[in-house]
């Protein structure tokens, strides 16, 4: 058995050294040589990861044609990349598992929607939980969602990443999965306004709960099931990112609270915050399905530089009084 793992950033490379704890084979694709000569000369993702050792037995390589021989792909390049990433692959129906977090831009489409397009009868999987790449490559304990139509092929591809300190919860429900982690890193730029504004713990809680509420809306409208939002794909992971300057989305939103623009903040980072990238097309399909989105709305504004950190804030505050729920 061989995994192959798709994408070389921080996530792709913890991921990797997740499978090859499990003893299996386990090839790295990385778009950027120095990846790759770093994870096989050092093991050590020096660009990505730096200062984690990683198991010697990852080989990274920079041509997606050696993933031919892998029995089932962890893809795991941002999510505004994922469709040109999977035509490059080699065509065979093996199993995928999608461990990015996002909506895609230009079509709208969720990312199972568009691997599906693309590979109409392999099984495809929504892996999704709240897991910060560093602490899950030094092997510090989480949980994490797998969702997939197949349960027995679930079943396969859990036994190959569980571990003592990863431990994979099956679940048949693929949109929620995906769901949660798209609409949390959106939340979690708002809570980082609310840091950077030094808006007070309250706020945050408040911000999370309604950030919530908001997800499951969302959710809802589009096929997911509560108790997916409410776990660790949703709720679960929510709360991590809303909670922690570890967050890229998280400190994209603090910068943004503390007055500097989204392109100011975006010019120096080579890490993607998704959210920023999900935060105008996660609108544009809630609009589209009537479902309010308050708090993802202020995002987006703030993102475009169409209101500052305050105005944000203010008009989320004025909006007028209404019962609790969703
Ligand atoms: N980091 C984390 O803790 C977690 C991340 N995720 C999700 O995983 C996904 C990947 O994030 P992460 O690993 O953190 O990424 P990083 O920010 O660590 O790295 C960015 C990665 O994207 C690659 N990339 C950039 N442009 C392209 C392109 N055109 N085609 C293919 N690859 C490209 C970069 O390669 P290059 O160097 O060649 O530009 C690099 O490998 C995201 O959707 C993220 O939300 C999910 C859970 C945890
Ligand atoms: O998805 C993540 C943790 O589960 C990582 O969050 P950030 O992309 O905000 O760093």
């Amino acid at each position: 058995m061989k995994l192959g793992v798709i994408g070389g950033g921080a996530w792709g490379t913890a991921l990797a050294q997740v499978a090859a704890a499990k003893g299996q084979e386990t090839l790295l694709w990385a778009r950027e040589p120095d990846v790759v000569a770093s994870v096989n000369a050092a093991h050590e993702n020096r660009l990505y990861l730096p200062g984690i050792p990683l198991n010697p037995a990852i080989r990274a390589t920079g041509d997606l044609a050696d993933t031919a021989d892998c029995d089932a792909l962890l893809i795991v390049t941002p999510a505004q990349h994922m469709r040109t990433v999977i035509a490059d692959l080699p065509p065979r129906d093996v199993p995928l598992v999608l461990c990015a977090k996002g909506i895609e831009d230009k079509t709208g489409l969720f990312l199972h929607d568009v691997a599906r397009t693309m590979q109409p009868r392999g099984a495809i999987a929504v892996l999704s939980g709240p897991t910060f790449a560093h602490e899950v490559a030094a092997g510090l304990p989480t949980a994490v969602t797998l969702a997939i139509e197949d349960q027995a092929m679930g079943e396969r591809l859990r036994d190959r990443l569980a571990g003592p300190a990863f431990r994979p919860y099956l679940s048949s429900d693929v949109a929620g999965a995906e769901i949660g982690g798209a609409v949390k890193n959106v939340l979690a730029i708002a809570c980082g306004v609310v840091e950077g504004k030094r808006l007070g713990q309250n706020a945050r809680a408040a911000l999370i709960s309604r950030g919530f509420a908001e997800m499951t809306r969302f959710g809802l409208a589009k096929g997911a099931r509560v108790e997916t939002l409410a776990g660790l794909s949703g709720l679960g992971d929510l709360v991590l990112t809303c909670s922690s300057i570890s967050s890229r989305n998280f400190s994209l939103g603090k910068g943004l609270g503390e007055g500097k623009s989204a392109a100011e903040l975006m010019a120096d980072r080579r890490t993607v915050a998704e959210g920023a990238f999900t935060a105008p097309v996660l609108l544009r399909v809630a609009k589209a399905a009537n479902v309010d989105m308050p708090i993802a709305a202020a995002v987006c504004a703030l993102l475009a530089g169409d209101c500052t950190a305050d105005e944000a804030v203010e008009r989320l505050l004025a909006r007028p009084l209404r019962s609790e729920g969703v």
